[in-house]
C-alpha cells in the first residue's frame, strides 16, 4: 500500500522504496538508451588518461504514468560524450538512461575510481541533483541490500560494490606479485553536514566538528571518528550505522528526503617493498570520498513551497554556495586560491580537495525524466557542465624510498640536535642559559674593572694625574655594555635575580637616562653637570630601570684608562709641574671649577662605595659613568708638559746616550708654559722639576723598587737650589755619569715595567714610579 502523499501534492504518487520503472517510460523518455555501451569506454581507458573531473548523467525512471506522453521529458544521447535536451547539448563523460542498472552505474563510475585509488590518486564521487532523482539510491542502494548476505543483489549501490571490488583487487594484487609485498590499510569515516554543522555519523555525540587545514595534510575534520576496515562487511556495517542516523524528512518527491549532505571517506594506505630489498620501497595514499548531497524539492525551488524548514533552507544555501564556487572554478581566468569562497559553507570547505583540488572527481548528475522536473533537470545539467571545467589537479600521493631516506636523515638530524640541545652541548648564544652566562661573566669583569676604587684605597685627586688608558679596554667595556644591553630582558632579569644574593637591596635606582656623550661642551662645565646628575640620581626614585647609553667618541681614543688609580700618592711634586689650569696656587685657592670637580670626585668615590650596595646594573652604570667622566676630564685637561715626555711605552727610558740627547733636544721644544714658574729645567734631561718640593718622602717610597743611586735627591736639590746649570757645576764628566746612570735606571725601569703587566692600574703604577725616579735623579 502506498503511504499517504504530502498534503500539498496529493496528485503525485510518492515512490515507496525502490521504484519500478514504468514499462515503456524509459524508452519514451530517453530515446537513446544505451546504458551498457555508456559504461564501456571508461573501463577501457587507462588509469593515467582519466580526466580530472568527470560528469556522468543518470536518468531516474519515471514514477508517474505518462499522460499521452506529455509528462515525459526527453533527454537523448547525441554522442559518446554529449547529451541533448531539446536543442541544448551538454558535454558529459557518461550517460545512464532510465533503464540503466546499478551494475551499469558501478562499471561506469565505480570501476575507474577503484583504479585511480589503487594508483594513488585521491578520488571522489559527488551525487548531485533534484530531490528524489535517485542520488541515494545510486550511491548506496537500499539499506536492506547491505544486510543481505547475497552479494549479487542487483540494487546494491556503487559504494558497496566499490568496496567489494576494491578488497578483491587488493587481494588479487598481493597474490599476483609474489616478488613485491604490499600492505594495505583502510580507514573510514562518515559525517553529515546538517544545518551548517558537521556531525560525526559514527559517533553521534560528536557534533559541530571543526575543519582544519594544514599545508601537508590538506583538509581534515578534527576529532572525526575513523574506523579501520578490511572487508566489505566492515564497510557495510559502517554505512549502515551512518545512514540510519542521517537526517531525513518527507517532501513531494521523496518519502525519505535527505535533509543533510553525507560524506563517506575512506583512506587507503599501501606500503610496498621488494622482497629483494631489505626495507620499504614506496608508499601510496589515496583518499576516496563519496558525497551524497541533499536535494532540493521542486516545490521549494519554484518558490511555491510552504513552510520551508530550517534544514531545508540550509540545504539550499549550501547548494547555492557549491554552485557559486563551481561557477568561479569553471571560469577563466581562475582566481587565486585564497580568493576562492571555500569557506562560504561547511560543504564547500570540507570538499576543497574535490572542488578544484587534488582529487579525481566524478559528478553524477541525477535527473528526472518527468516533464514537471524540466527546470531542475536543466539546472542540474548546467551544474554538471560547469563542474567538468573545474581545474582539479590530481597527483599520485606516493612516497618513494629515496624520499623516506631523505626524511629519515632529517629526522635523525633533528633528533641529534634535540639531544645536543637538551644535554647543553649546543649551548649557543641563542640559548638563554648561555646568554645569562655571558652576561654574568661580562658584568663581573666590568664591575671588577670599574669598581677598583671600592677594593683599593682611593687616591686624592691630582689635577696633573696622568691616566694610562688602554684603548682596547675602553672598546672592550663598550662591547660588554652593548652585549648587556642587547641581552633579553629575561636574561638580565635572570642575572639580576641571581645577583641579588650578593648585593644589598637597591637603596635608590637610577631612573634617569644617563647619556655619556663624549662630545659634550667645555670641560669646566662637566663636573657641575656630573655633580647635578649625581644629586638627581639620589633624589629620584623610580621603578623604571636605568638606561645607560654610551655614545662613541673619537676623543676617547687616545685615552687609555678610565679608572681611579690606587697608586701611592705623589703629592706636591706633581703639583709643581701641573698644567697652568691646575697650578698649586689655583688649587689652594679652590677656584669654583676645581671645587666643583673636587666635589664631584668625592661624590664619585662615595658613589663607587655606594655602588657595592647597588644592583649589578646600577653599579655597572655608575662605575662606567664615573670612569668615563674621569677619562673625559683627563682628556680635556692634559698635563701637557708631562704628556710630552711620558708616553705609554717605556722605550724612551731605554735610549742610548745618543738617543737621549735627541730626546733631550726634542724636549727643549716643549712649550715653556708647560712648566710652572717655580720649577727649574734640568740641563741634562731638560725636564721640569719643582724646586720647592721635598722629595724625600717620595724617594723613600720608591726605595722598595728602585735601587738607590749614587746621586741623592739632596744633591739634586742642592744643585737646583744653587740655580746653576748642572753641566757647569759638575762638568762634562758629571753629565756623562748622569747619562750613564739614567740609562742604567731606564733599563731597570724597563725591567720593572715588564713585571707590571696586564692590569692597567699596575702599569700606571710603573709609570708613576718612573716619574718619581726621573724627577728624583734630576
Ligand atoms: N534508478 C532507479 N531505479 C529504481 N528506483 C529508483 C531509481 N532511482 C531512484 N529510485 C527510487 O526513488 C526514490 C528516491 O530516490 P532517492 O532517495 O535515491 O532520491 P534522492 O535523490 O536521494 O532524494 P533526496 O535528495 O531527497 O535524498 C527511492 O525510493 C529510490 O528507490
Amino acid at each position: 500500500a502506498a503511504p499517504p502523499s504530502p498534503a500539498n501534492k496529493p496528485s503525485t504518487p510518492p515512490p515507496t522504496g525502490p521504484s519500478k520503472p514504468v514499462p515503456g517510460a524509459a524508452a519514451a523518455a530517453v530515446p537513446v538508451p544505451q546504458p551498457a555501451a555508456a559504461a564501456a569506454p571508461a573501463q577501457q581507458r587507462p588509469v593515467d588518461d582519466e580526466p580530472a573531473v568527470k560528469v556522468v548523467v543518470r536518468v531516474r525512471p519515471a514514477v508517474s504514468l505518462p499522460v499521452d506522453g506529455k509528462d515525459l521529458f526527453f533527454v537523448r544521447k547525441t554522442s559518446p560524450d554529449s547529451i541533448a535536451v531539446g536543442d541544448r547539448a551538454f558535454a558529459v563523460d557518461g550517460f545512464l538512461d532510465d533503464r540503466a542498472s546499478q551494475e551499469d552505474a558501478f562499471h561506469l563510475v565505480g570501476v575507474p575510481m577503484i583504479h585511480s585509488a589503487l594508483a594513488g590518486f585521491n578520488t571522489s564521487l559527488v551525487c548531485y541533483g533534484q530531490s528524489g532523482t535517485g542520488k541515494t539510491y545510486t550511491m548506496w542502494g537500499p539499506l536492506a541490500a547491505m544486510f543481505d548476505n547475497r552479494s549479487d543483489r542487483a540494487d546494491r549501490g556503487i559504494v558497496p560494490r566499490f568496496f567489494q571490488n576494491l578488497f578483491s583487487q587488493i587481494q588479487g594484487n598481493q597474490e599476483s606479485s609474489p616478488e613485491k609485498h604490499t600492505s594495505y590499510q583502510c580507514r573510514c569515516s562518515f559525517l553529515e553536514v546538517f544545518n551548517e554543522q558537521i556531525n560525526d555519523l559514527l559517533d553521534p555525540s560528536q557534533r559541530n566538528l571543526q575543519i582544519r587545514e594544514t599545508t601537508g595534510n590538506g583538509i581534515h575534520v578534527e576529532n572525526l571518528t575513523e574506523e579501520y576496515v578490511s572487508t566489505v562487511e566492515d564497510v557495510n556495517q559502517i554505512l549502515m550505522k551512518g545512514l540510519t542516523k542521517r537526517k531525513i524528512g518527507v517532501d513531494s518527491m521523496n518519502l525519505k528526503n535527505s535533509r543533510s549532505h553525507v560524506i563517506f571517506t575512506c583512506v587507503i594506505e599501501a606500503w610496498s617493498k621488494d622482497l629483494s630489498s631489505n626495507g620499504f620501497s614506496s608508499s601510496k595514499t589515496s583518499k576516496i570520498t563519496f558525497v551524497d548531497l541533499a536535494g532540493v524539492d521542486i516545490d521549494e525551488s519554484d518558490g511555491a513551497g510552504k513552510n520551508i524548514t530550517r534544514e531545508e533552507r540550509h540545504v539550499k544555501k549550501s547548494l547555492s554556495s557549491l554552485g557559486k564556487l563551481v561557477n568561479i572554478l569553471s571560469e577563466e581566468p581562475k582566481p587565486q586560491e585564497d580568493e576562492l569562497p571555500y569557506r562560504q559553507s561547511r560543504l564547500t570547505h570540507v570538499l576543497k580537495d574535490t572542488l578544484g583540488g587534488n582529487s579525481r572527481a566524478t559528478f553524477l548528475c541525477s535527473i528526472s525524466s518527468e516533464h514537471r522536473c524540466r527546470s531542475e533537470t536543466l539546472s542540474t545539467l548546467r551544474f554538471g557542465e560547469r563542474a567538468k571545467l573545474m581545474p582539479n589537479k590530481a597527483v599520485v600521493n606516493e612516497i618513494s624510498e629515496d624520499d623516506v631516506n631523505g626524511l629519515s636523515d632529517q629526522i635523525r638530524q633533528l633528533k641529534d640536535e634535540l639531544v645536543r640541545t637538551k644535554s647543553g652541548e649546543h649551548a649557543t648564544s641563542e640559548t638563554g642559559y648561555f646568554n645569562a652566562q655571558i652576561a654574568r661573566a661580562s658584568l663581573h669583569t666590568l664591575r671588577v674593572s670599574l669598581n677598583r676604587s671600592i677594593i683599593l684605597p682611593p687616591i686624592e685627586f691630582e689635577a696633573e694625574d696622568e691616566m694610562d688608558v688602554d684603548e682596547d679596554d675602553v672598546h672592550e667595556l663598550r662591547d660588554q655594555i652593548s652585549k648587556i644591553h642587547s641581552s633579553s630582558e629575561d636574561t638580565l632579569d635572570d642575572f639580576m635575580d641571581a645577583e641579588s644574593g650578593e648585593d644589598s637591596p637597591i637603596p635608590w635606582e637610577h631612573d634617569d637616562q644617563v647619556v655619556i656623550d663624549d662630545n659634550e661642551g667645555p670641560l669646566q662645565e662637566k663636573p657641575q653637570k656630573m655633580h647635578s646628575n649625581t644629586n638627581a640620581d639620589h633624589d629620584q626614585v623610580s621603578d623604571r630601570k636605568s638606561v645607560l647609553s654610551i655614545s662613541a667618541s673619537e676623543q676617547l681614543s687616545p685615552i687609555q684608562d678610565a679608572t681611579f688609580c690606587s697608586s701611592p700618592k705623589i703629592h706636591k711634586a706633581r703639583k709643581s709641574i701641573a698644567s697652568p689650569g691646575f697650578s698649586p696656587s689655583k688649587l689652594s685657592e679652590s677656584s669654583p671649577g676645581e671645587a666643583d670637580f673636587e666635589t664631584y670626585r668625592k661624590s664619585a668615590v662615595r658613589s663607587s662605595l655606594q655602588s657595592s650596595k647597588l644592583s649589578p646594573t646600577d653599579s655597572l652604570a655608575a662605575s662606567l659613568q664615573r670612569g668615563l667622566h674621569i677619562i673625559e676630564y683627563h682628556q680635556q685637561n692634559p698635563p701637557a708638559p708631562r704628556k710630552s715626555f711620558v708616553g705609554l711605552s717605556f722605550d724612551h727610558f731605554a735610549l742610548n746616550p745618543r738617543q737621549s740627547a735627541k730626546a733631550s733636544s726634542a724636549l727643549e721644544a716643549l712649550p715653556e708654559g708647560g712648566a710652572s714658574s717655580a720649577s727649574t729645567i734640568c740641563s741634562s734631561c731638560k725636564k721640569a722639576m719643582d724646586t720647592n718640593e721635598d722629595h724625600s718622602e717620595d724617594i723613600n717610597s720608591e726605595k722598595q723598587i728602585v735601587t738607590a743611586t749614587a746621586v741623592t735627591s739632596n744633591d739634586l736639590a742642592n744643585a737646583s737650589l744653587q740655580g746653576g746649570d748642572i753641566s757647569s757645576t759638575t762638568g762634562s764628566k758629571r753629565v756623562a755619569e748622569l747619562e750613564a746612570l739614567c740609562e742604567e735606571q731606564a733599563a731597570k725601569i724597563k725591567e720593572l715595567s715588564n713585571l707590571v703587566c696586564g692590569v692597567n692600574w699596575a702599569t700606571k703604577e710603573g709609570i708613576r714610579r718612573c716619574y718619581a725616579y726621573e724627577g728624583t735623579n734630576c
